[in-house]
């Protein structure tokens, strides 16, 4: 495997790897990474940005703000730094003729099935265009639990959303070690099955100073990704040259490299399955009927004993039996009339099973 053998590449650059030590925006650094992505569009490659480095940004230019309350400090220096990055973004990249965009987004664009579809053909008109998408959360308005977990978890979404053929997470890290990554017995994993978990006893809980997720979220989202049939990368981007060493295949890094290609919406309902808009509780025959291997089942009103918030056609919804989640799925109706379907024979399945996930 090869990022050379790449059509399309999703990127994602922490905030750590925008900022030197001292938390001030790393231009330099900044320079080189755009040299480097514009490097791999001239090999033909397309590529979509997700950069963190919008709190970073404000933080740097504004480091004394009134406010205490620290959700709202957060929300003032994201949306005082995401226009610095788009800034330094837009100069260097036109420096190289190529034009670029930006989408703020939040989870509920994820889950709202006209907010996806209106996201996803924008990215497609602007690959189309050649032009860079660079995508960041939108911090204004995602706060506390409307927020993603960090900008990992909107990576592993937007590569879902592009059909990318690769995922490259870029931390300040080389990828995941054995052990703390700054000691010197600990061993940097360079391949990860991802179906395998173990590895996970190996990741602390400490995050970098702008960090949110840490480790953790990027070797959840990693091995999701793999999963579903995209390589990703976990690699350090503040290591000189280090998109030129994946594209030749040299250097040090983490592959977690993919299993076989799954549907794009298949993707996008695993990596959405923690936040669905609705609740579909059914009966035990019905489970039995969605789990049995031998045969794929469509959900069908006649199993379905209660319904639990609002969605509508297209939406993403959880599938319950009593308390235990049997999965998720793609709900082809509104919760109006899947309350008015209730229990009912000879109706339309409420979710299909080329939209369903179990398991
Ligand atoms: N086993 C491990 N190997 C590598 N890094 C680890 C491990 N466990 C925890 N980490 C921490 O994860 C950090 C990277 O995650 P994070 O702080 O979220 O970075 P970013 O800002 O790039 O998203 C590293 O700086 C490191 O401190
Ligand atoms: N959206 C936030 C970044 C959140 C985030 O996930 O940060 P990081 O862990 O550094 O990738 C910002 O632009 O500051």
């Amino acid at each position: 495997m090869s990022l050379s053998t790449y059509h399309r590449i999703v990127i994602k650059i922490g905030s750590n790897v925008l900022t030197d030590d001292q938390s001030r925006p790393d231009v330099a650094r900044i320079v080189h990474l755009v040299d480097q992505v514009a490097w791999l569009r001239s090999r033909g490659a397309e590529v979509v940005l997700v950069s963190s480095g919008a709190v970073a940004m404000g933080r740097s230019a504004l480091p004394q703000l009134s406010h205490v309350n620290p959700v709202l400090r957060r929300q003032v220096w994201a949306s005082v730094g995401q226009p610095r990055l788009m800034q330094i973004y837009q100069q260097l990249f036109e420096a190289h003729g190529t034009h670029i965009a930006q989408l703020l987004v939040t989870k509920e664009d994820f889950r709202d099935r006209e907010h996806y579809l209106n996201m996803k053909s924008c990215l497609q008109g602007l690959l189309r265009d050649e032009i860079v998408p660079i995508i960041n959360e939108n911090d204004a308005v995602a706060v506390t639990e409307l927020m993603f977990t960090d900008n990992d978890e909107l990576a592993g979404l937007v590569a879902a959303a592009v059909n990318s053929d690769a995922l490259v997470i870029l931390s300040n890290v080389a990828g995941i070690y054995d052990g703390h990554p700054n000691d010197p017995n600990s061993q940097l994993i360079r391949q990860i099955d991802p179906n395998d978990a173990q590895f996970q006893r190996f990741i602390l809980p400490s995050t970098s100073s702008f960090g949110r997720g840490g480790m953790n979220t990027k070797y959840r989202i990693a091995r999701k990704a793999a999963v579903l049939g995209v390589d990703t990368i976990i690699a350090n981007g503040k290591k000189d040259h280090i998109l030129h060493e994946i594209w030749q295949q040299t250097g040090e890094y983490t592959l977690f490299p993919s299993q076989k290609k799954t549907s794009n919406l298949k993707k996008r309902l695993a990596y959405q399955g923690a936040d669905p808009k609705g609740k579909i509780i059914i009966n035990a025959g019905a489970a039995q009927a969605l789990r049995a291997e031998e045969r794929v089942s469509s959900l069908l009103p006649v199993g379905v004993t209660a319904i639990e918030g609002e969605f509508e056609r297209g939406d993403i919804v959880a599938i319950y039996c009593g308390t235990e989640e049997l999965g998720i799925g793609m709900a082809q109706y509104s919760s109006l009339t899947a309350r008015k379907y209730l229990g009912q024979k000879g109706k339309k399945a409420l979710v299909h099973y080329d939209y369903l996930l179990i398991g």
